[in-house]
Parts: structure tokens; C-alpha cells; sequence
């Protein structure tokens, strides 16, 4: 039964009794009316109520129950009508409900869909847009600290513990045509007039540091600001390797994130030449101010970039009279670096990842990305091409030795004559990688050959090396033949190589066709003597038969070797003991050569721990030779001078004192043979003592012969007996050749050899082969 008929029933029911009871009828009859009205209404609403869907009407009585949280609306637990009604108060705390027209421009001025699961949530403090000020009495520790943990390392306002003009400059230069050092002497002159600075500035050759990490991983002192003045080259120049270095160490776990935080300040003055080098113009002062920020160094003034070819000392002049005024300003500074260089940094890693052997294999497009190692336009093939090398290709080269002129003359082979039969003028020396993983504080180089540690050039064939290296050899040897002395049956034989000293300079096994080069030799009848730095392991487990495999040994511990050699790598002392186990196993096969290359001052004191590398490394033989002068420490990065070469008789007390040492252990070693000329005394393996006579020379067609034969062989196969004016005691000059002496220089053994000193020395050049 429906409802409203039920009542509509009821109340006639009711009205009846009333009347039968003697009720009025004005009173029934209203009542009728009353609810007939009442009976219309709620008719109307269960008519609207039967329309709607289920769901709706459901959702509908939700709607009834829930609370509005205090923010009014159409589900408001005290608005009866929902969003129809109007102008009534929330109980649950809604503030009064704006007129319609007000709320609907709300709703387009707000997010259509709004997320209230934060509402809730404690209000996060607002991110403030003021900079960070670190003040200054929070230690720089603290800082980097703080850096740290907020992420905020590309953009930050600092000051320094230190005022700039209580702080020590260090002025770095590098320079290969001398504008560089020039400008860096007139920024020095300027600061030095400077009378509110407290300390006198340091004027500093990034070449001539020994270690690049003692300035840019440690600080020198607490109050350090560093003002850099750097040219720009396209083409290979030391400021490749300092650059490399800072990204290395930007990029290197083992180093504190941000070294250079500790520093004052720093700046950089880029010098270069924007009319020739427009798109690379500064670009390396750009690199250095990059990585000298990413490194954590703030930047106290902005990089100069000045143009040298009109004008650019007056403008060198300008910036740093600003410089010197940013100095008396201790404001806040924004600490940033420049991320669009960072961008690029992907896509050189990429660069780098390209594997050596496919750079090889290219057809030559990637010249534009791959750099040639001595390009021909460049500083460093001027330097090499002046002091008498021909450049070959890109990376090798090759020069005519003093000793091959002279044997040419009959005035003498080398020591490598006496001690293992290789004559002179039959020798060609070259390498085919002008640049080293080292800068050995001996070697000739006057800080301008390519440094690296691994290969990043171009790279040329060994067949091409090969062709164009004889070919400048011989056209050398050409130039000879006017030169007085020249003897004639030696000339023509000089036409016809049979040895190679693969030394000269740089690292001849960097060269990634290394073995390759030599197969190419061995097929032309040239022996091989290949001398590397100890440095490249790998490459080292990896060489193919060589007629005599040499590793220098220029220091017995670890410090002296870091302070004579300067190598490249960190890792430099483990390298070296891992060359030495190669030497004793894998590639024991090999006729071995330990060269010490004795400096006054740097390597002589020790002969226990030579001797301890002996023990290890076993090599056949050990030739101990004294430096000779290589030029005048005066802004070269070399720091010998003349009180640090041997004489000859210090070099013979060492060898006799080693040897004692070698033999006391039971090593069986003994001193074989002299080249008193050179300075040089060999110790050998008595392996080579055959019934009592010493067999150091080789037998270059035996070995020859066994490695056509294409089976494996030893040292001992191709051995020749070492004759008696070679072995020790005797001098080492072979009969048939006359000696040559200097004017006003008196003959006899003793005399000899300290002419021999003096010869040497006033060449002032250095032989390395
Ligand atoms: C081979 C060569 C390459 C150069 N490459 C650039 C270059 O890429 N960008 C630049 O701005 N200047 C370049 N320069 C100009 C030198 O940076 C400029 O002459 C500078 O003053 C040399 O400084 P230095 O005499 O101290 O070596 C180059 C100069 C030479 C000789
Ligand atoms: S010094 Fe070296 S390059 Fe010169 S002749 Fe001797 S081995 Fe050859």
C-alpha cells in the first residue's frame, strides 16, 4: 500500500468518528483541506524522487551526512538546499557564503582541479629567495659542509674567512711565446705598488711546478688567492695538461669534492688572439675559470679576455688596475659556474670513449674532434724543428744523434757500441710519440712537448712512420757529406739502417701501434731497442719480440722517483713495480735492460733499494749511465744544474758498490763492460759470463735468423762475445776509430775522462737513447 493513501484513509477515518461524536463540521471540513494540501505536496516529491537513478540518490543522502570541514558548500551540514540555497550561516564553521556571481569568478580564477591531500599537512616554510650569506665567522669547513647537505653548489653568495688584501696571490703563468709571462710581470709590478696589500705576491710558472695538486688539490697556505694568466692554443700546448688535470681532479673520487673552496679567491686573465681564432678566442682562460669554479674556487673578478694583436698590453694594463680595485671590496660575491659548459661535457666523455684502434682505422672525418699531437703550425714543431728533429706526420720524430756524426768521422760510437755492439752510424734514432707520460727533470724538453697520460691524437701508420722517418734519416745523413772527416765506406753504409733506438724523446710505447712499428723494422733488417718509461703496464705486458727491451729506473724509492721524473700518474710507484713483475714473467724472454740515468743530488745515495728492484725485475743487464747537462734551469722546468752531473768516478764507485750489493743477495750479477766517454758502466747477469768471458754484444743476424725461424727463443741464443777493449777496465773505445780532444785538453786515462766531463757538459745537450 502507498503512503499517502493510507493517510488520505486515516484522516477521513478520523474526521468521520469526529463528526460522529457531535463535532462541528466547519472544523471536519478544514481539516479535509489541510491535508489534501499537504497529501499535493508530497506527491510532487516522491513523483521527483522516482526520476532520479539509484547511484543519485544515493550519493544524494551522502551528501546529506557529510561535513564541510568549515569551508561552506553545497554538502554543508547546514545548508538544506544545497548550492540553491543562500545567505545562511555554517554550523560547522563555514564562513558565509559569497552571493553566486563572486563564487564563479573564484571558480575560473582557481585550478580546476584542486589537490587537498597536502591541506592537511603542516605548512611548509616558504622557500626564502634571499641568497645564502655565509657569514664570516662560519668556518669554510662548515661551509662546504653546508653546500653539501643544501644542494647548493651552482649558485650562492660567500665571503671569505680572509680579506682579500690579507691574502697571499699566487700570480700563474703559462706561456710558450713569452706574451703571457710578460703580462704576468706587469700585473706583479702593479700589485706591487699596491700599498694596502699585506703580503708580497708570488709569482709562479704553472710548467715549473713539479706537481700540479700542490697548488690545485692542497693550498699552500690559508690566505691563498690565485690570479691566473693564460694564453689559448688550438693546437697541443702544456695548458692542455694542466686542464686536464683540474677536470681529473674535479672528476676523481679519491679527492675532496671542492679543494679549491679554501682558496681566498681566485681569477683568471686569458690572453689571445680574437681576429685569428675568433671561435676559440680565450678559450682555455674560459676552460680554466670553469673548472678552477667547479673545483669550488670563488670567483673574485671576472675573466679578462683581452686580444694581444693591437693594443693588448694597455688593456692588460686595464683590467688590472679593476682587479686591483675589486681587492679593497669584501662584499658578499655570487659563487657560480658557467653550466653551459658542463652541458658539453657529455659528449667530450663520449669523445674519449672512442676506442684507440677505431681512431686509427678512420677515414680521417674526426680531425675536426681529435687533435693532432705536434700539429705543423704549432709552437712545439717550431721548438722541435729548431733544435734539429724532423717532425714526422703528427707524432713522431726522428734526429741524427751526436754519436752517428761522429762515428761517421771515425771519432766514436756510443756507449751502446762498446757495451752491445750497435754501431753508430748505422743507427737511426727516432720515436714515435713526442709526447711522455712524465717530465723527468733531465729531459731536454724545456717544458713544450705534449704531456699525457694516455693517447688522445691522431694517429698515423706504421708504415708511413716508418717510410718518411727513413726517409729524413737519410736526407740528414745526406747533409754529411761536405762535413770534413767524413769517411766514405761509412757514409754509403749509412744509407742502410740496421739499428733503431726507438728513445729520443717522449714515450715511445704509447704509441698504439707500438708492435706494429716494430714487426715493420724487424722485416727491414733493423734491430730494435725500445725504452720506455715504466709507466704503461699494459702496454708493456702487450710488446712484441724486441731485439732489447729497456726500462728506466731514474730513482730506487718512491719520493725520488715522484721528484725526479714528475710522472703524470698517481699511481706512478705501483705502475712501476708492475712493469718490474712484467719484466720477471711475461715478458722474461725478452733481452732486458734496467737504465738508471744517475743525477747528482736526486738518485746516487741508495743502492740497497736498486738493489731491491733488481731483485724483482731480474733483467739481464744493467746500464748505469751519468746525466749530462740539459740547459740552464732558467725558466725550462728543469731544475738540474752542473753540480748535479756526476763525474765519472763517482759513477764507477756506485756501479762497484751495487754490484757488491747484488752479489752479496746471490743475484749473480757482476760489472761487465765501460764506455768511459759516455760516463757509462754495465752490470750484467753472469748468464752472459760464458767459461769466464763475458758474451754482452748481440748477434744481430742470429737474431734475425730465430725470428724468421718463427719459434720461441732467449736472450742467450743470439749472444756475441764482448771484446777486450769494450769490457770494464779498458776504456771502451774501439780500436780503429780516433779519439777526438778538445783543444788545450791534455791525453791519458785520467785527463780523458774529465775531458770527457767537460765535453759533455759544454755541449749541454743530453743524449737519452
Ligand atoms: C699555433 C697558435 C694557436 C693559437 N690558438 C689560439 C686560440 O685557439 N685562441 C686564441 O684566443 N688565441 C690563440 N692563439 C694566440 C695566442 O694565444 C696568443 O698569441 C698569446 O698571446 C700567446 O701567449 P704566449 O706568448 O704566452 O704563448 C694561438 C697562437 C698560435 C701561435
Ligand atoms: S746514442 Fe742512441 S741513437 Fe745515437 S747511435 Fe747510440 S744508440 Fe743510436
Amino acid at each position: 500500500m502507498r503512503p499517502n493513501l493510507v493517510t488520505a484513509l486515516t484522516t477521513v477515518l478520523c474526521t468521520g468518528v469526529y463528526l460522529w461524536f457531535n463535532g462541528r463540521i466547519s472544523v471536519a471540513f478544514a481539516i479535509l483541506v489541510f491535508y489534501g494540501f499537504l497529501h499535493r505536496e508530497s506527491s510532487v516529491k516522491v513523483e521527483e524522487k522516482s526520476q532520479l537513478p539509484l547511484s543519485d540518490i544515493q550519493e544524494k543522502k551522502k551528501e546529506k551526512h557529510t561535513c564541510c570541514g568549515g569551508k561552506g558548500g553545497s554538502s554543508c551540514c547546514s545548508s538544506k538546499k544545497g548550492n540553491g540555497g543562500s545567505g545562511h550561516t555554517c554550523r560547522c564553521g563555514s564562513q558565509k557564503r559569497k552571493p553566486i556571481e563572486t563564487q564563479k569568478q573564484d571558480v575560473d580564477s582557481y585550478p580546476v582541479a584542486v589537490d587537498f591531500t597536502q591541506a592537511f599537512k603542516p605548512e611548509k616554510k616558504k622557500k626564502s629567495r634571499q641568497p645564502k650569506v655565509f657569514s664570516k665567522s662560519m668556518p669554510i669547513k662548515k661551509q662546504s659542509e653546508m653546500l653539501k647537505q643544501d644542494n647548493l653548489v651552482k649558485s650562492a653568495m660567500t665571503v671569505s674567512n680572509e680579506t682579500l688584501l690579507n691574502s697571499q696571490i699566487y700570480i700563474f703563468y703559462c706561456t710558450l711565446q713569452g706574451a703571457a709571462e710578460r703580462c704576468a710581470n706587469k700585473v706583479m709590478a702593479k700589485l706591487c705598488t699596491m700599498k694596502e696589500l699585506r703580503h708580497r705576491p708570488i709569482l709562479v710558472n704553472l710548467d715549473e711546478i713539479t706537481d700540479i695538486d700542490d697548488y690545485f688539490v692542497n693550498i699552500p697556505c690559508e690566505n691563498a688567492l690565485y690570479l691566473m694568466v693564460l694564453p689559448s692554443y688550438d693546437t697541443d700546448c702544456p695548458l692542455d695538461f694542466f686542464l686536464q688535470t683540474l677536470e681529473e681532479n674535479f672528476y676523481d673520487f679519491r679527492i675532496e669534492k671542492y679543494p679549491l673552496r679554501k682558496l681566498v679567491g681566485y681569477s683568471i686573465l686569458g690572453i689571445g688572439d680574437s681576429e685569428s681564432w675568433p671561435e676559440r678566442f680565450c678559450y682555455q682562460a674560459k676552460k680554466a675559470d670553469h673548472w678552477v669554479a667547479r673545483l669550488g674556487g670563488r670567483r673574485v673578478f671576472p675573466v679578462g679576455e683581452i686580444c694581444m694583436k693591437y693594443d693588448g698590453e694597455n688593456k692588460v694594463e686595464d683590467w688590472t688596475n679593476l682587479f686591483a680595485e675589486t681587492l679593497k671590496d669584501d662584499e658578499p660575491i655570487l659563487y657560480e659556474y658557467d653550466e653551459s659548459v658542463e652541458e658539453n661535457e657529455g659528449a667530450d666523455e663520449n669523445e674519449e670513449m672512442v676506442d684507440l684502434e677505431d681512431i686509427g682505422n678512420s677515414d680521417g672525418n674526426n680531425s675536426t674532434e681529435i687533435k693532432q699531437m705536434v700539429a705543423e703550425n704549432s709552437p712545439t714543431y717550431k721548438t722541435l724543428t729548431k733544435q734539429g728533429y724532423s717532425v714526422v706526420g703528427s707524432h713522431s720524430g726522428v734526429k741524427i744523434c751526436r754519436w752517428t756524426k761522429n762515428d761517421l768521422r771515425g771519432r766514436g760510437s756510443c756507449y751502446k757500441h762498446s757495451l752491445f755492439n750497435i754501431v753508430s752510424s748505422r743507427c737511426m734514432e727516432l720515436t714515435p710519440s713526442l709526447a711522455c707520460s712524465s717530465k723527468c727533470v733531465f729531459c731536454w724538453r724545456h717544458g713544450s712537448n705534449p704531456v699525457s697520460k694516455n693517447w688522445r691524437w691522431e694517429i698515423d701508420e706504421p708504415e708511413y712512420i716508418l717510410e718518411n722517418a727513413l726517409k729524413s734519416h737519410y736526407s740528414k745523413i745526406k747533409q754529411m757529406r761536405g762535413v770534413p772527416g767524413v769517411k766514405a765506406e761509412r757514409f754509403a753504409k749509412a744509407f742502410q739502417v740496421r739499428h733503431c733506438a726507438l728513445s729520443l724523446v717522449g714515450e715511445p710505447i704509447m704509441y698504439p701501434h707500438i708492435s706494429r712499428f716494430i714487426s715493420l723494422l724487424h722485416a727491414k733488417g733493423i734491430s730494435s731497442f725500445l725504452v720506455c718509461n715504466a709507466q704503461h703496464p699494459d702496454s708493456l705486458a702487450n710488446i712484441c719480440k724486441v731485439t732489447q727491451l729497456y726500462v728506466s729506473i731514474d730513482a730506487s724509492t718512491k719520493s725520488e722517483l715522484k721528484r725526479i721524473d714528475r710522472p703524470l700518474y698517481k699511481d706512478f710507484w705501483e705502475r712501476l713495480m708492475q712493469c718490474l713483475d712484467i719484466l720477471s714473467t711475461t715478458q722474461s724472454h725478452q733481452r732486458t735492460v734496467f737504465r738508471l740515468t744517475l743525477v747528482k743530488g736526486f738518485n746516487m745515495a741508495e743502492v740497497m733499494s736498486y738493489a731491491d728492484l733488481v731483485q724483482r725485475g731480474k733483467p739481464c743487464f744493467i746500464e748505469i749511465k751519468g746525466a749530462t747537462f740539459a740547459g740552464s734551469s732558467d725558466g725550462n722546468g728543469n731544475p738540474l744544474t752542473m753540480q748535479n752531473i756526476p763525474f765519472y768516478e763517482e759513477i764507477k764507485a756506485f756501479v762497484k758498490n751495487f754490484a757488491a750489493e747484488l752479489q752479496r743477495r746471490g743475484l749473480g750479477y757482476d760489472i761487465s763492460a765501460e764506455h768511459a766517454h759516455s760516463n757509462c758502466v754495465l752490470i750484467a747477469s753472469t748468464k752472459f759470463k760464458i767459461d769466464g768471458e763475458w758474451y754482452t754484444h748481440i748477434d744481430f743476424d742470429r737474431f734475425f735468423e730465430l725470428l724468421e725461424n718463427g719459434n720461441d727463443f732467449q736472450p742467450l741464443d743470439y749472444i756475441a762475445k764482448t771484446p777486450e777493449w769494450a769490457l770494464f777496465g779498458n776504456g771502451g773505445f774501439a780500436p780503429g776509430d780516433t779519439r777526438f780532444y778538445r783543444k788545450n785538453k791534455k791525453k791519458g786515462p785520467e785527463q780523458a775522462e774529465s775531458t770527457t766531463q767537460q765535453a759533455v757538459q759544454t755541449t749541454g745537450s743530453i743524449e737519452i737513447a
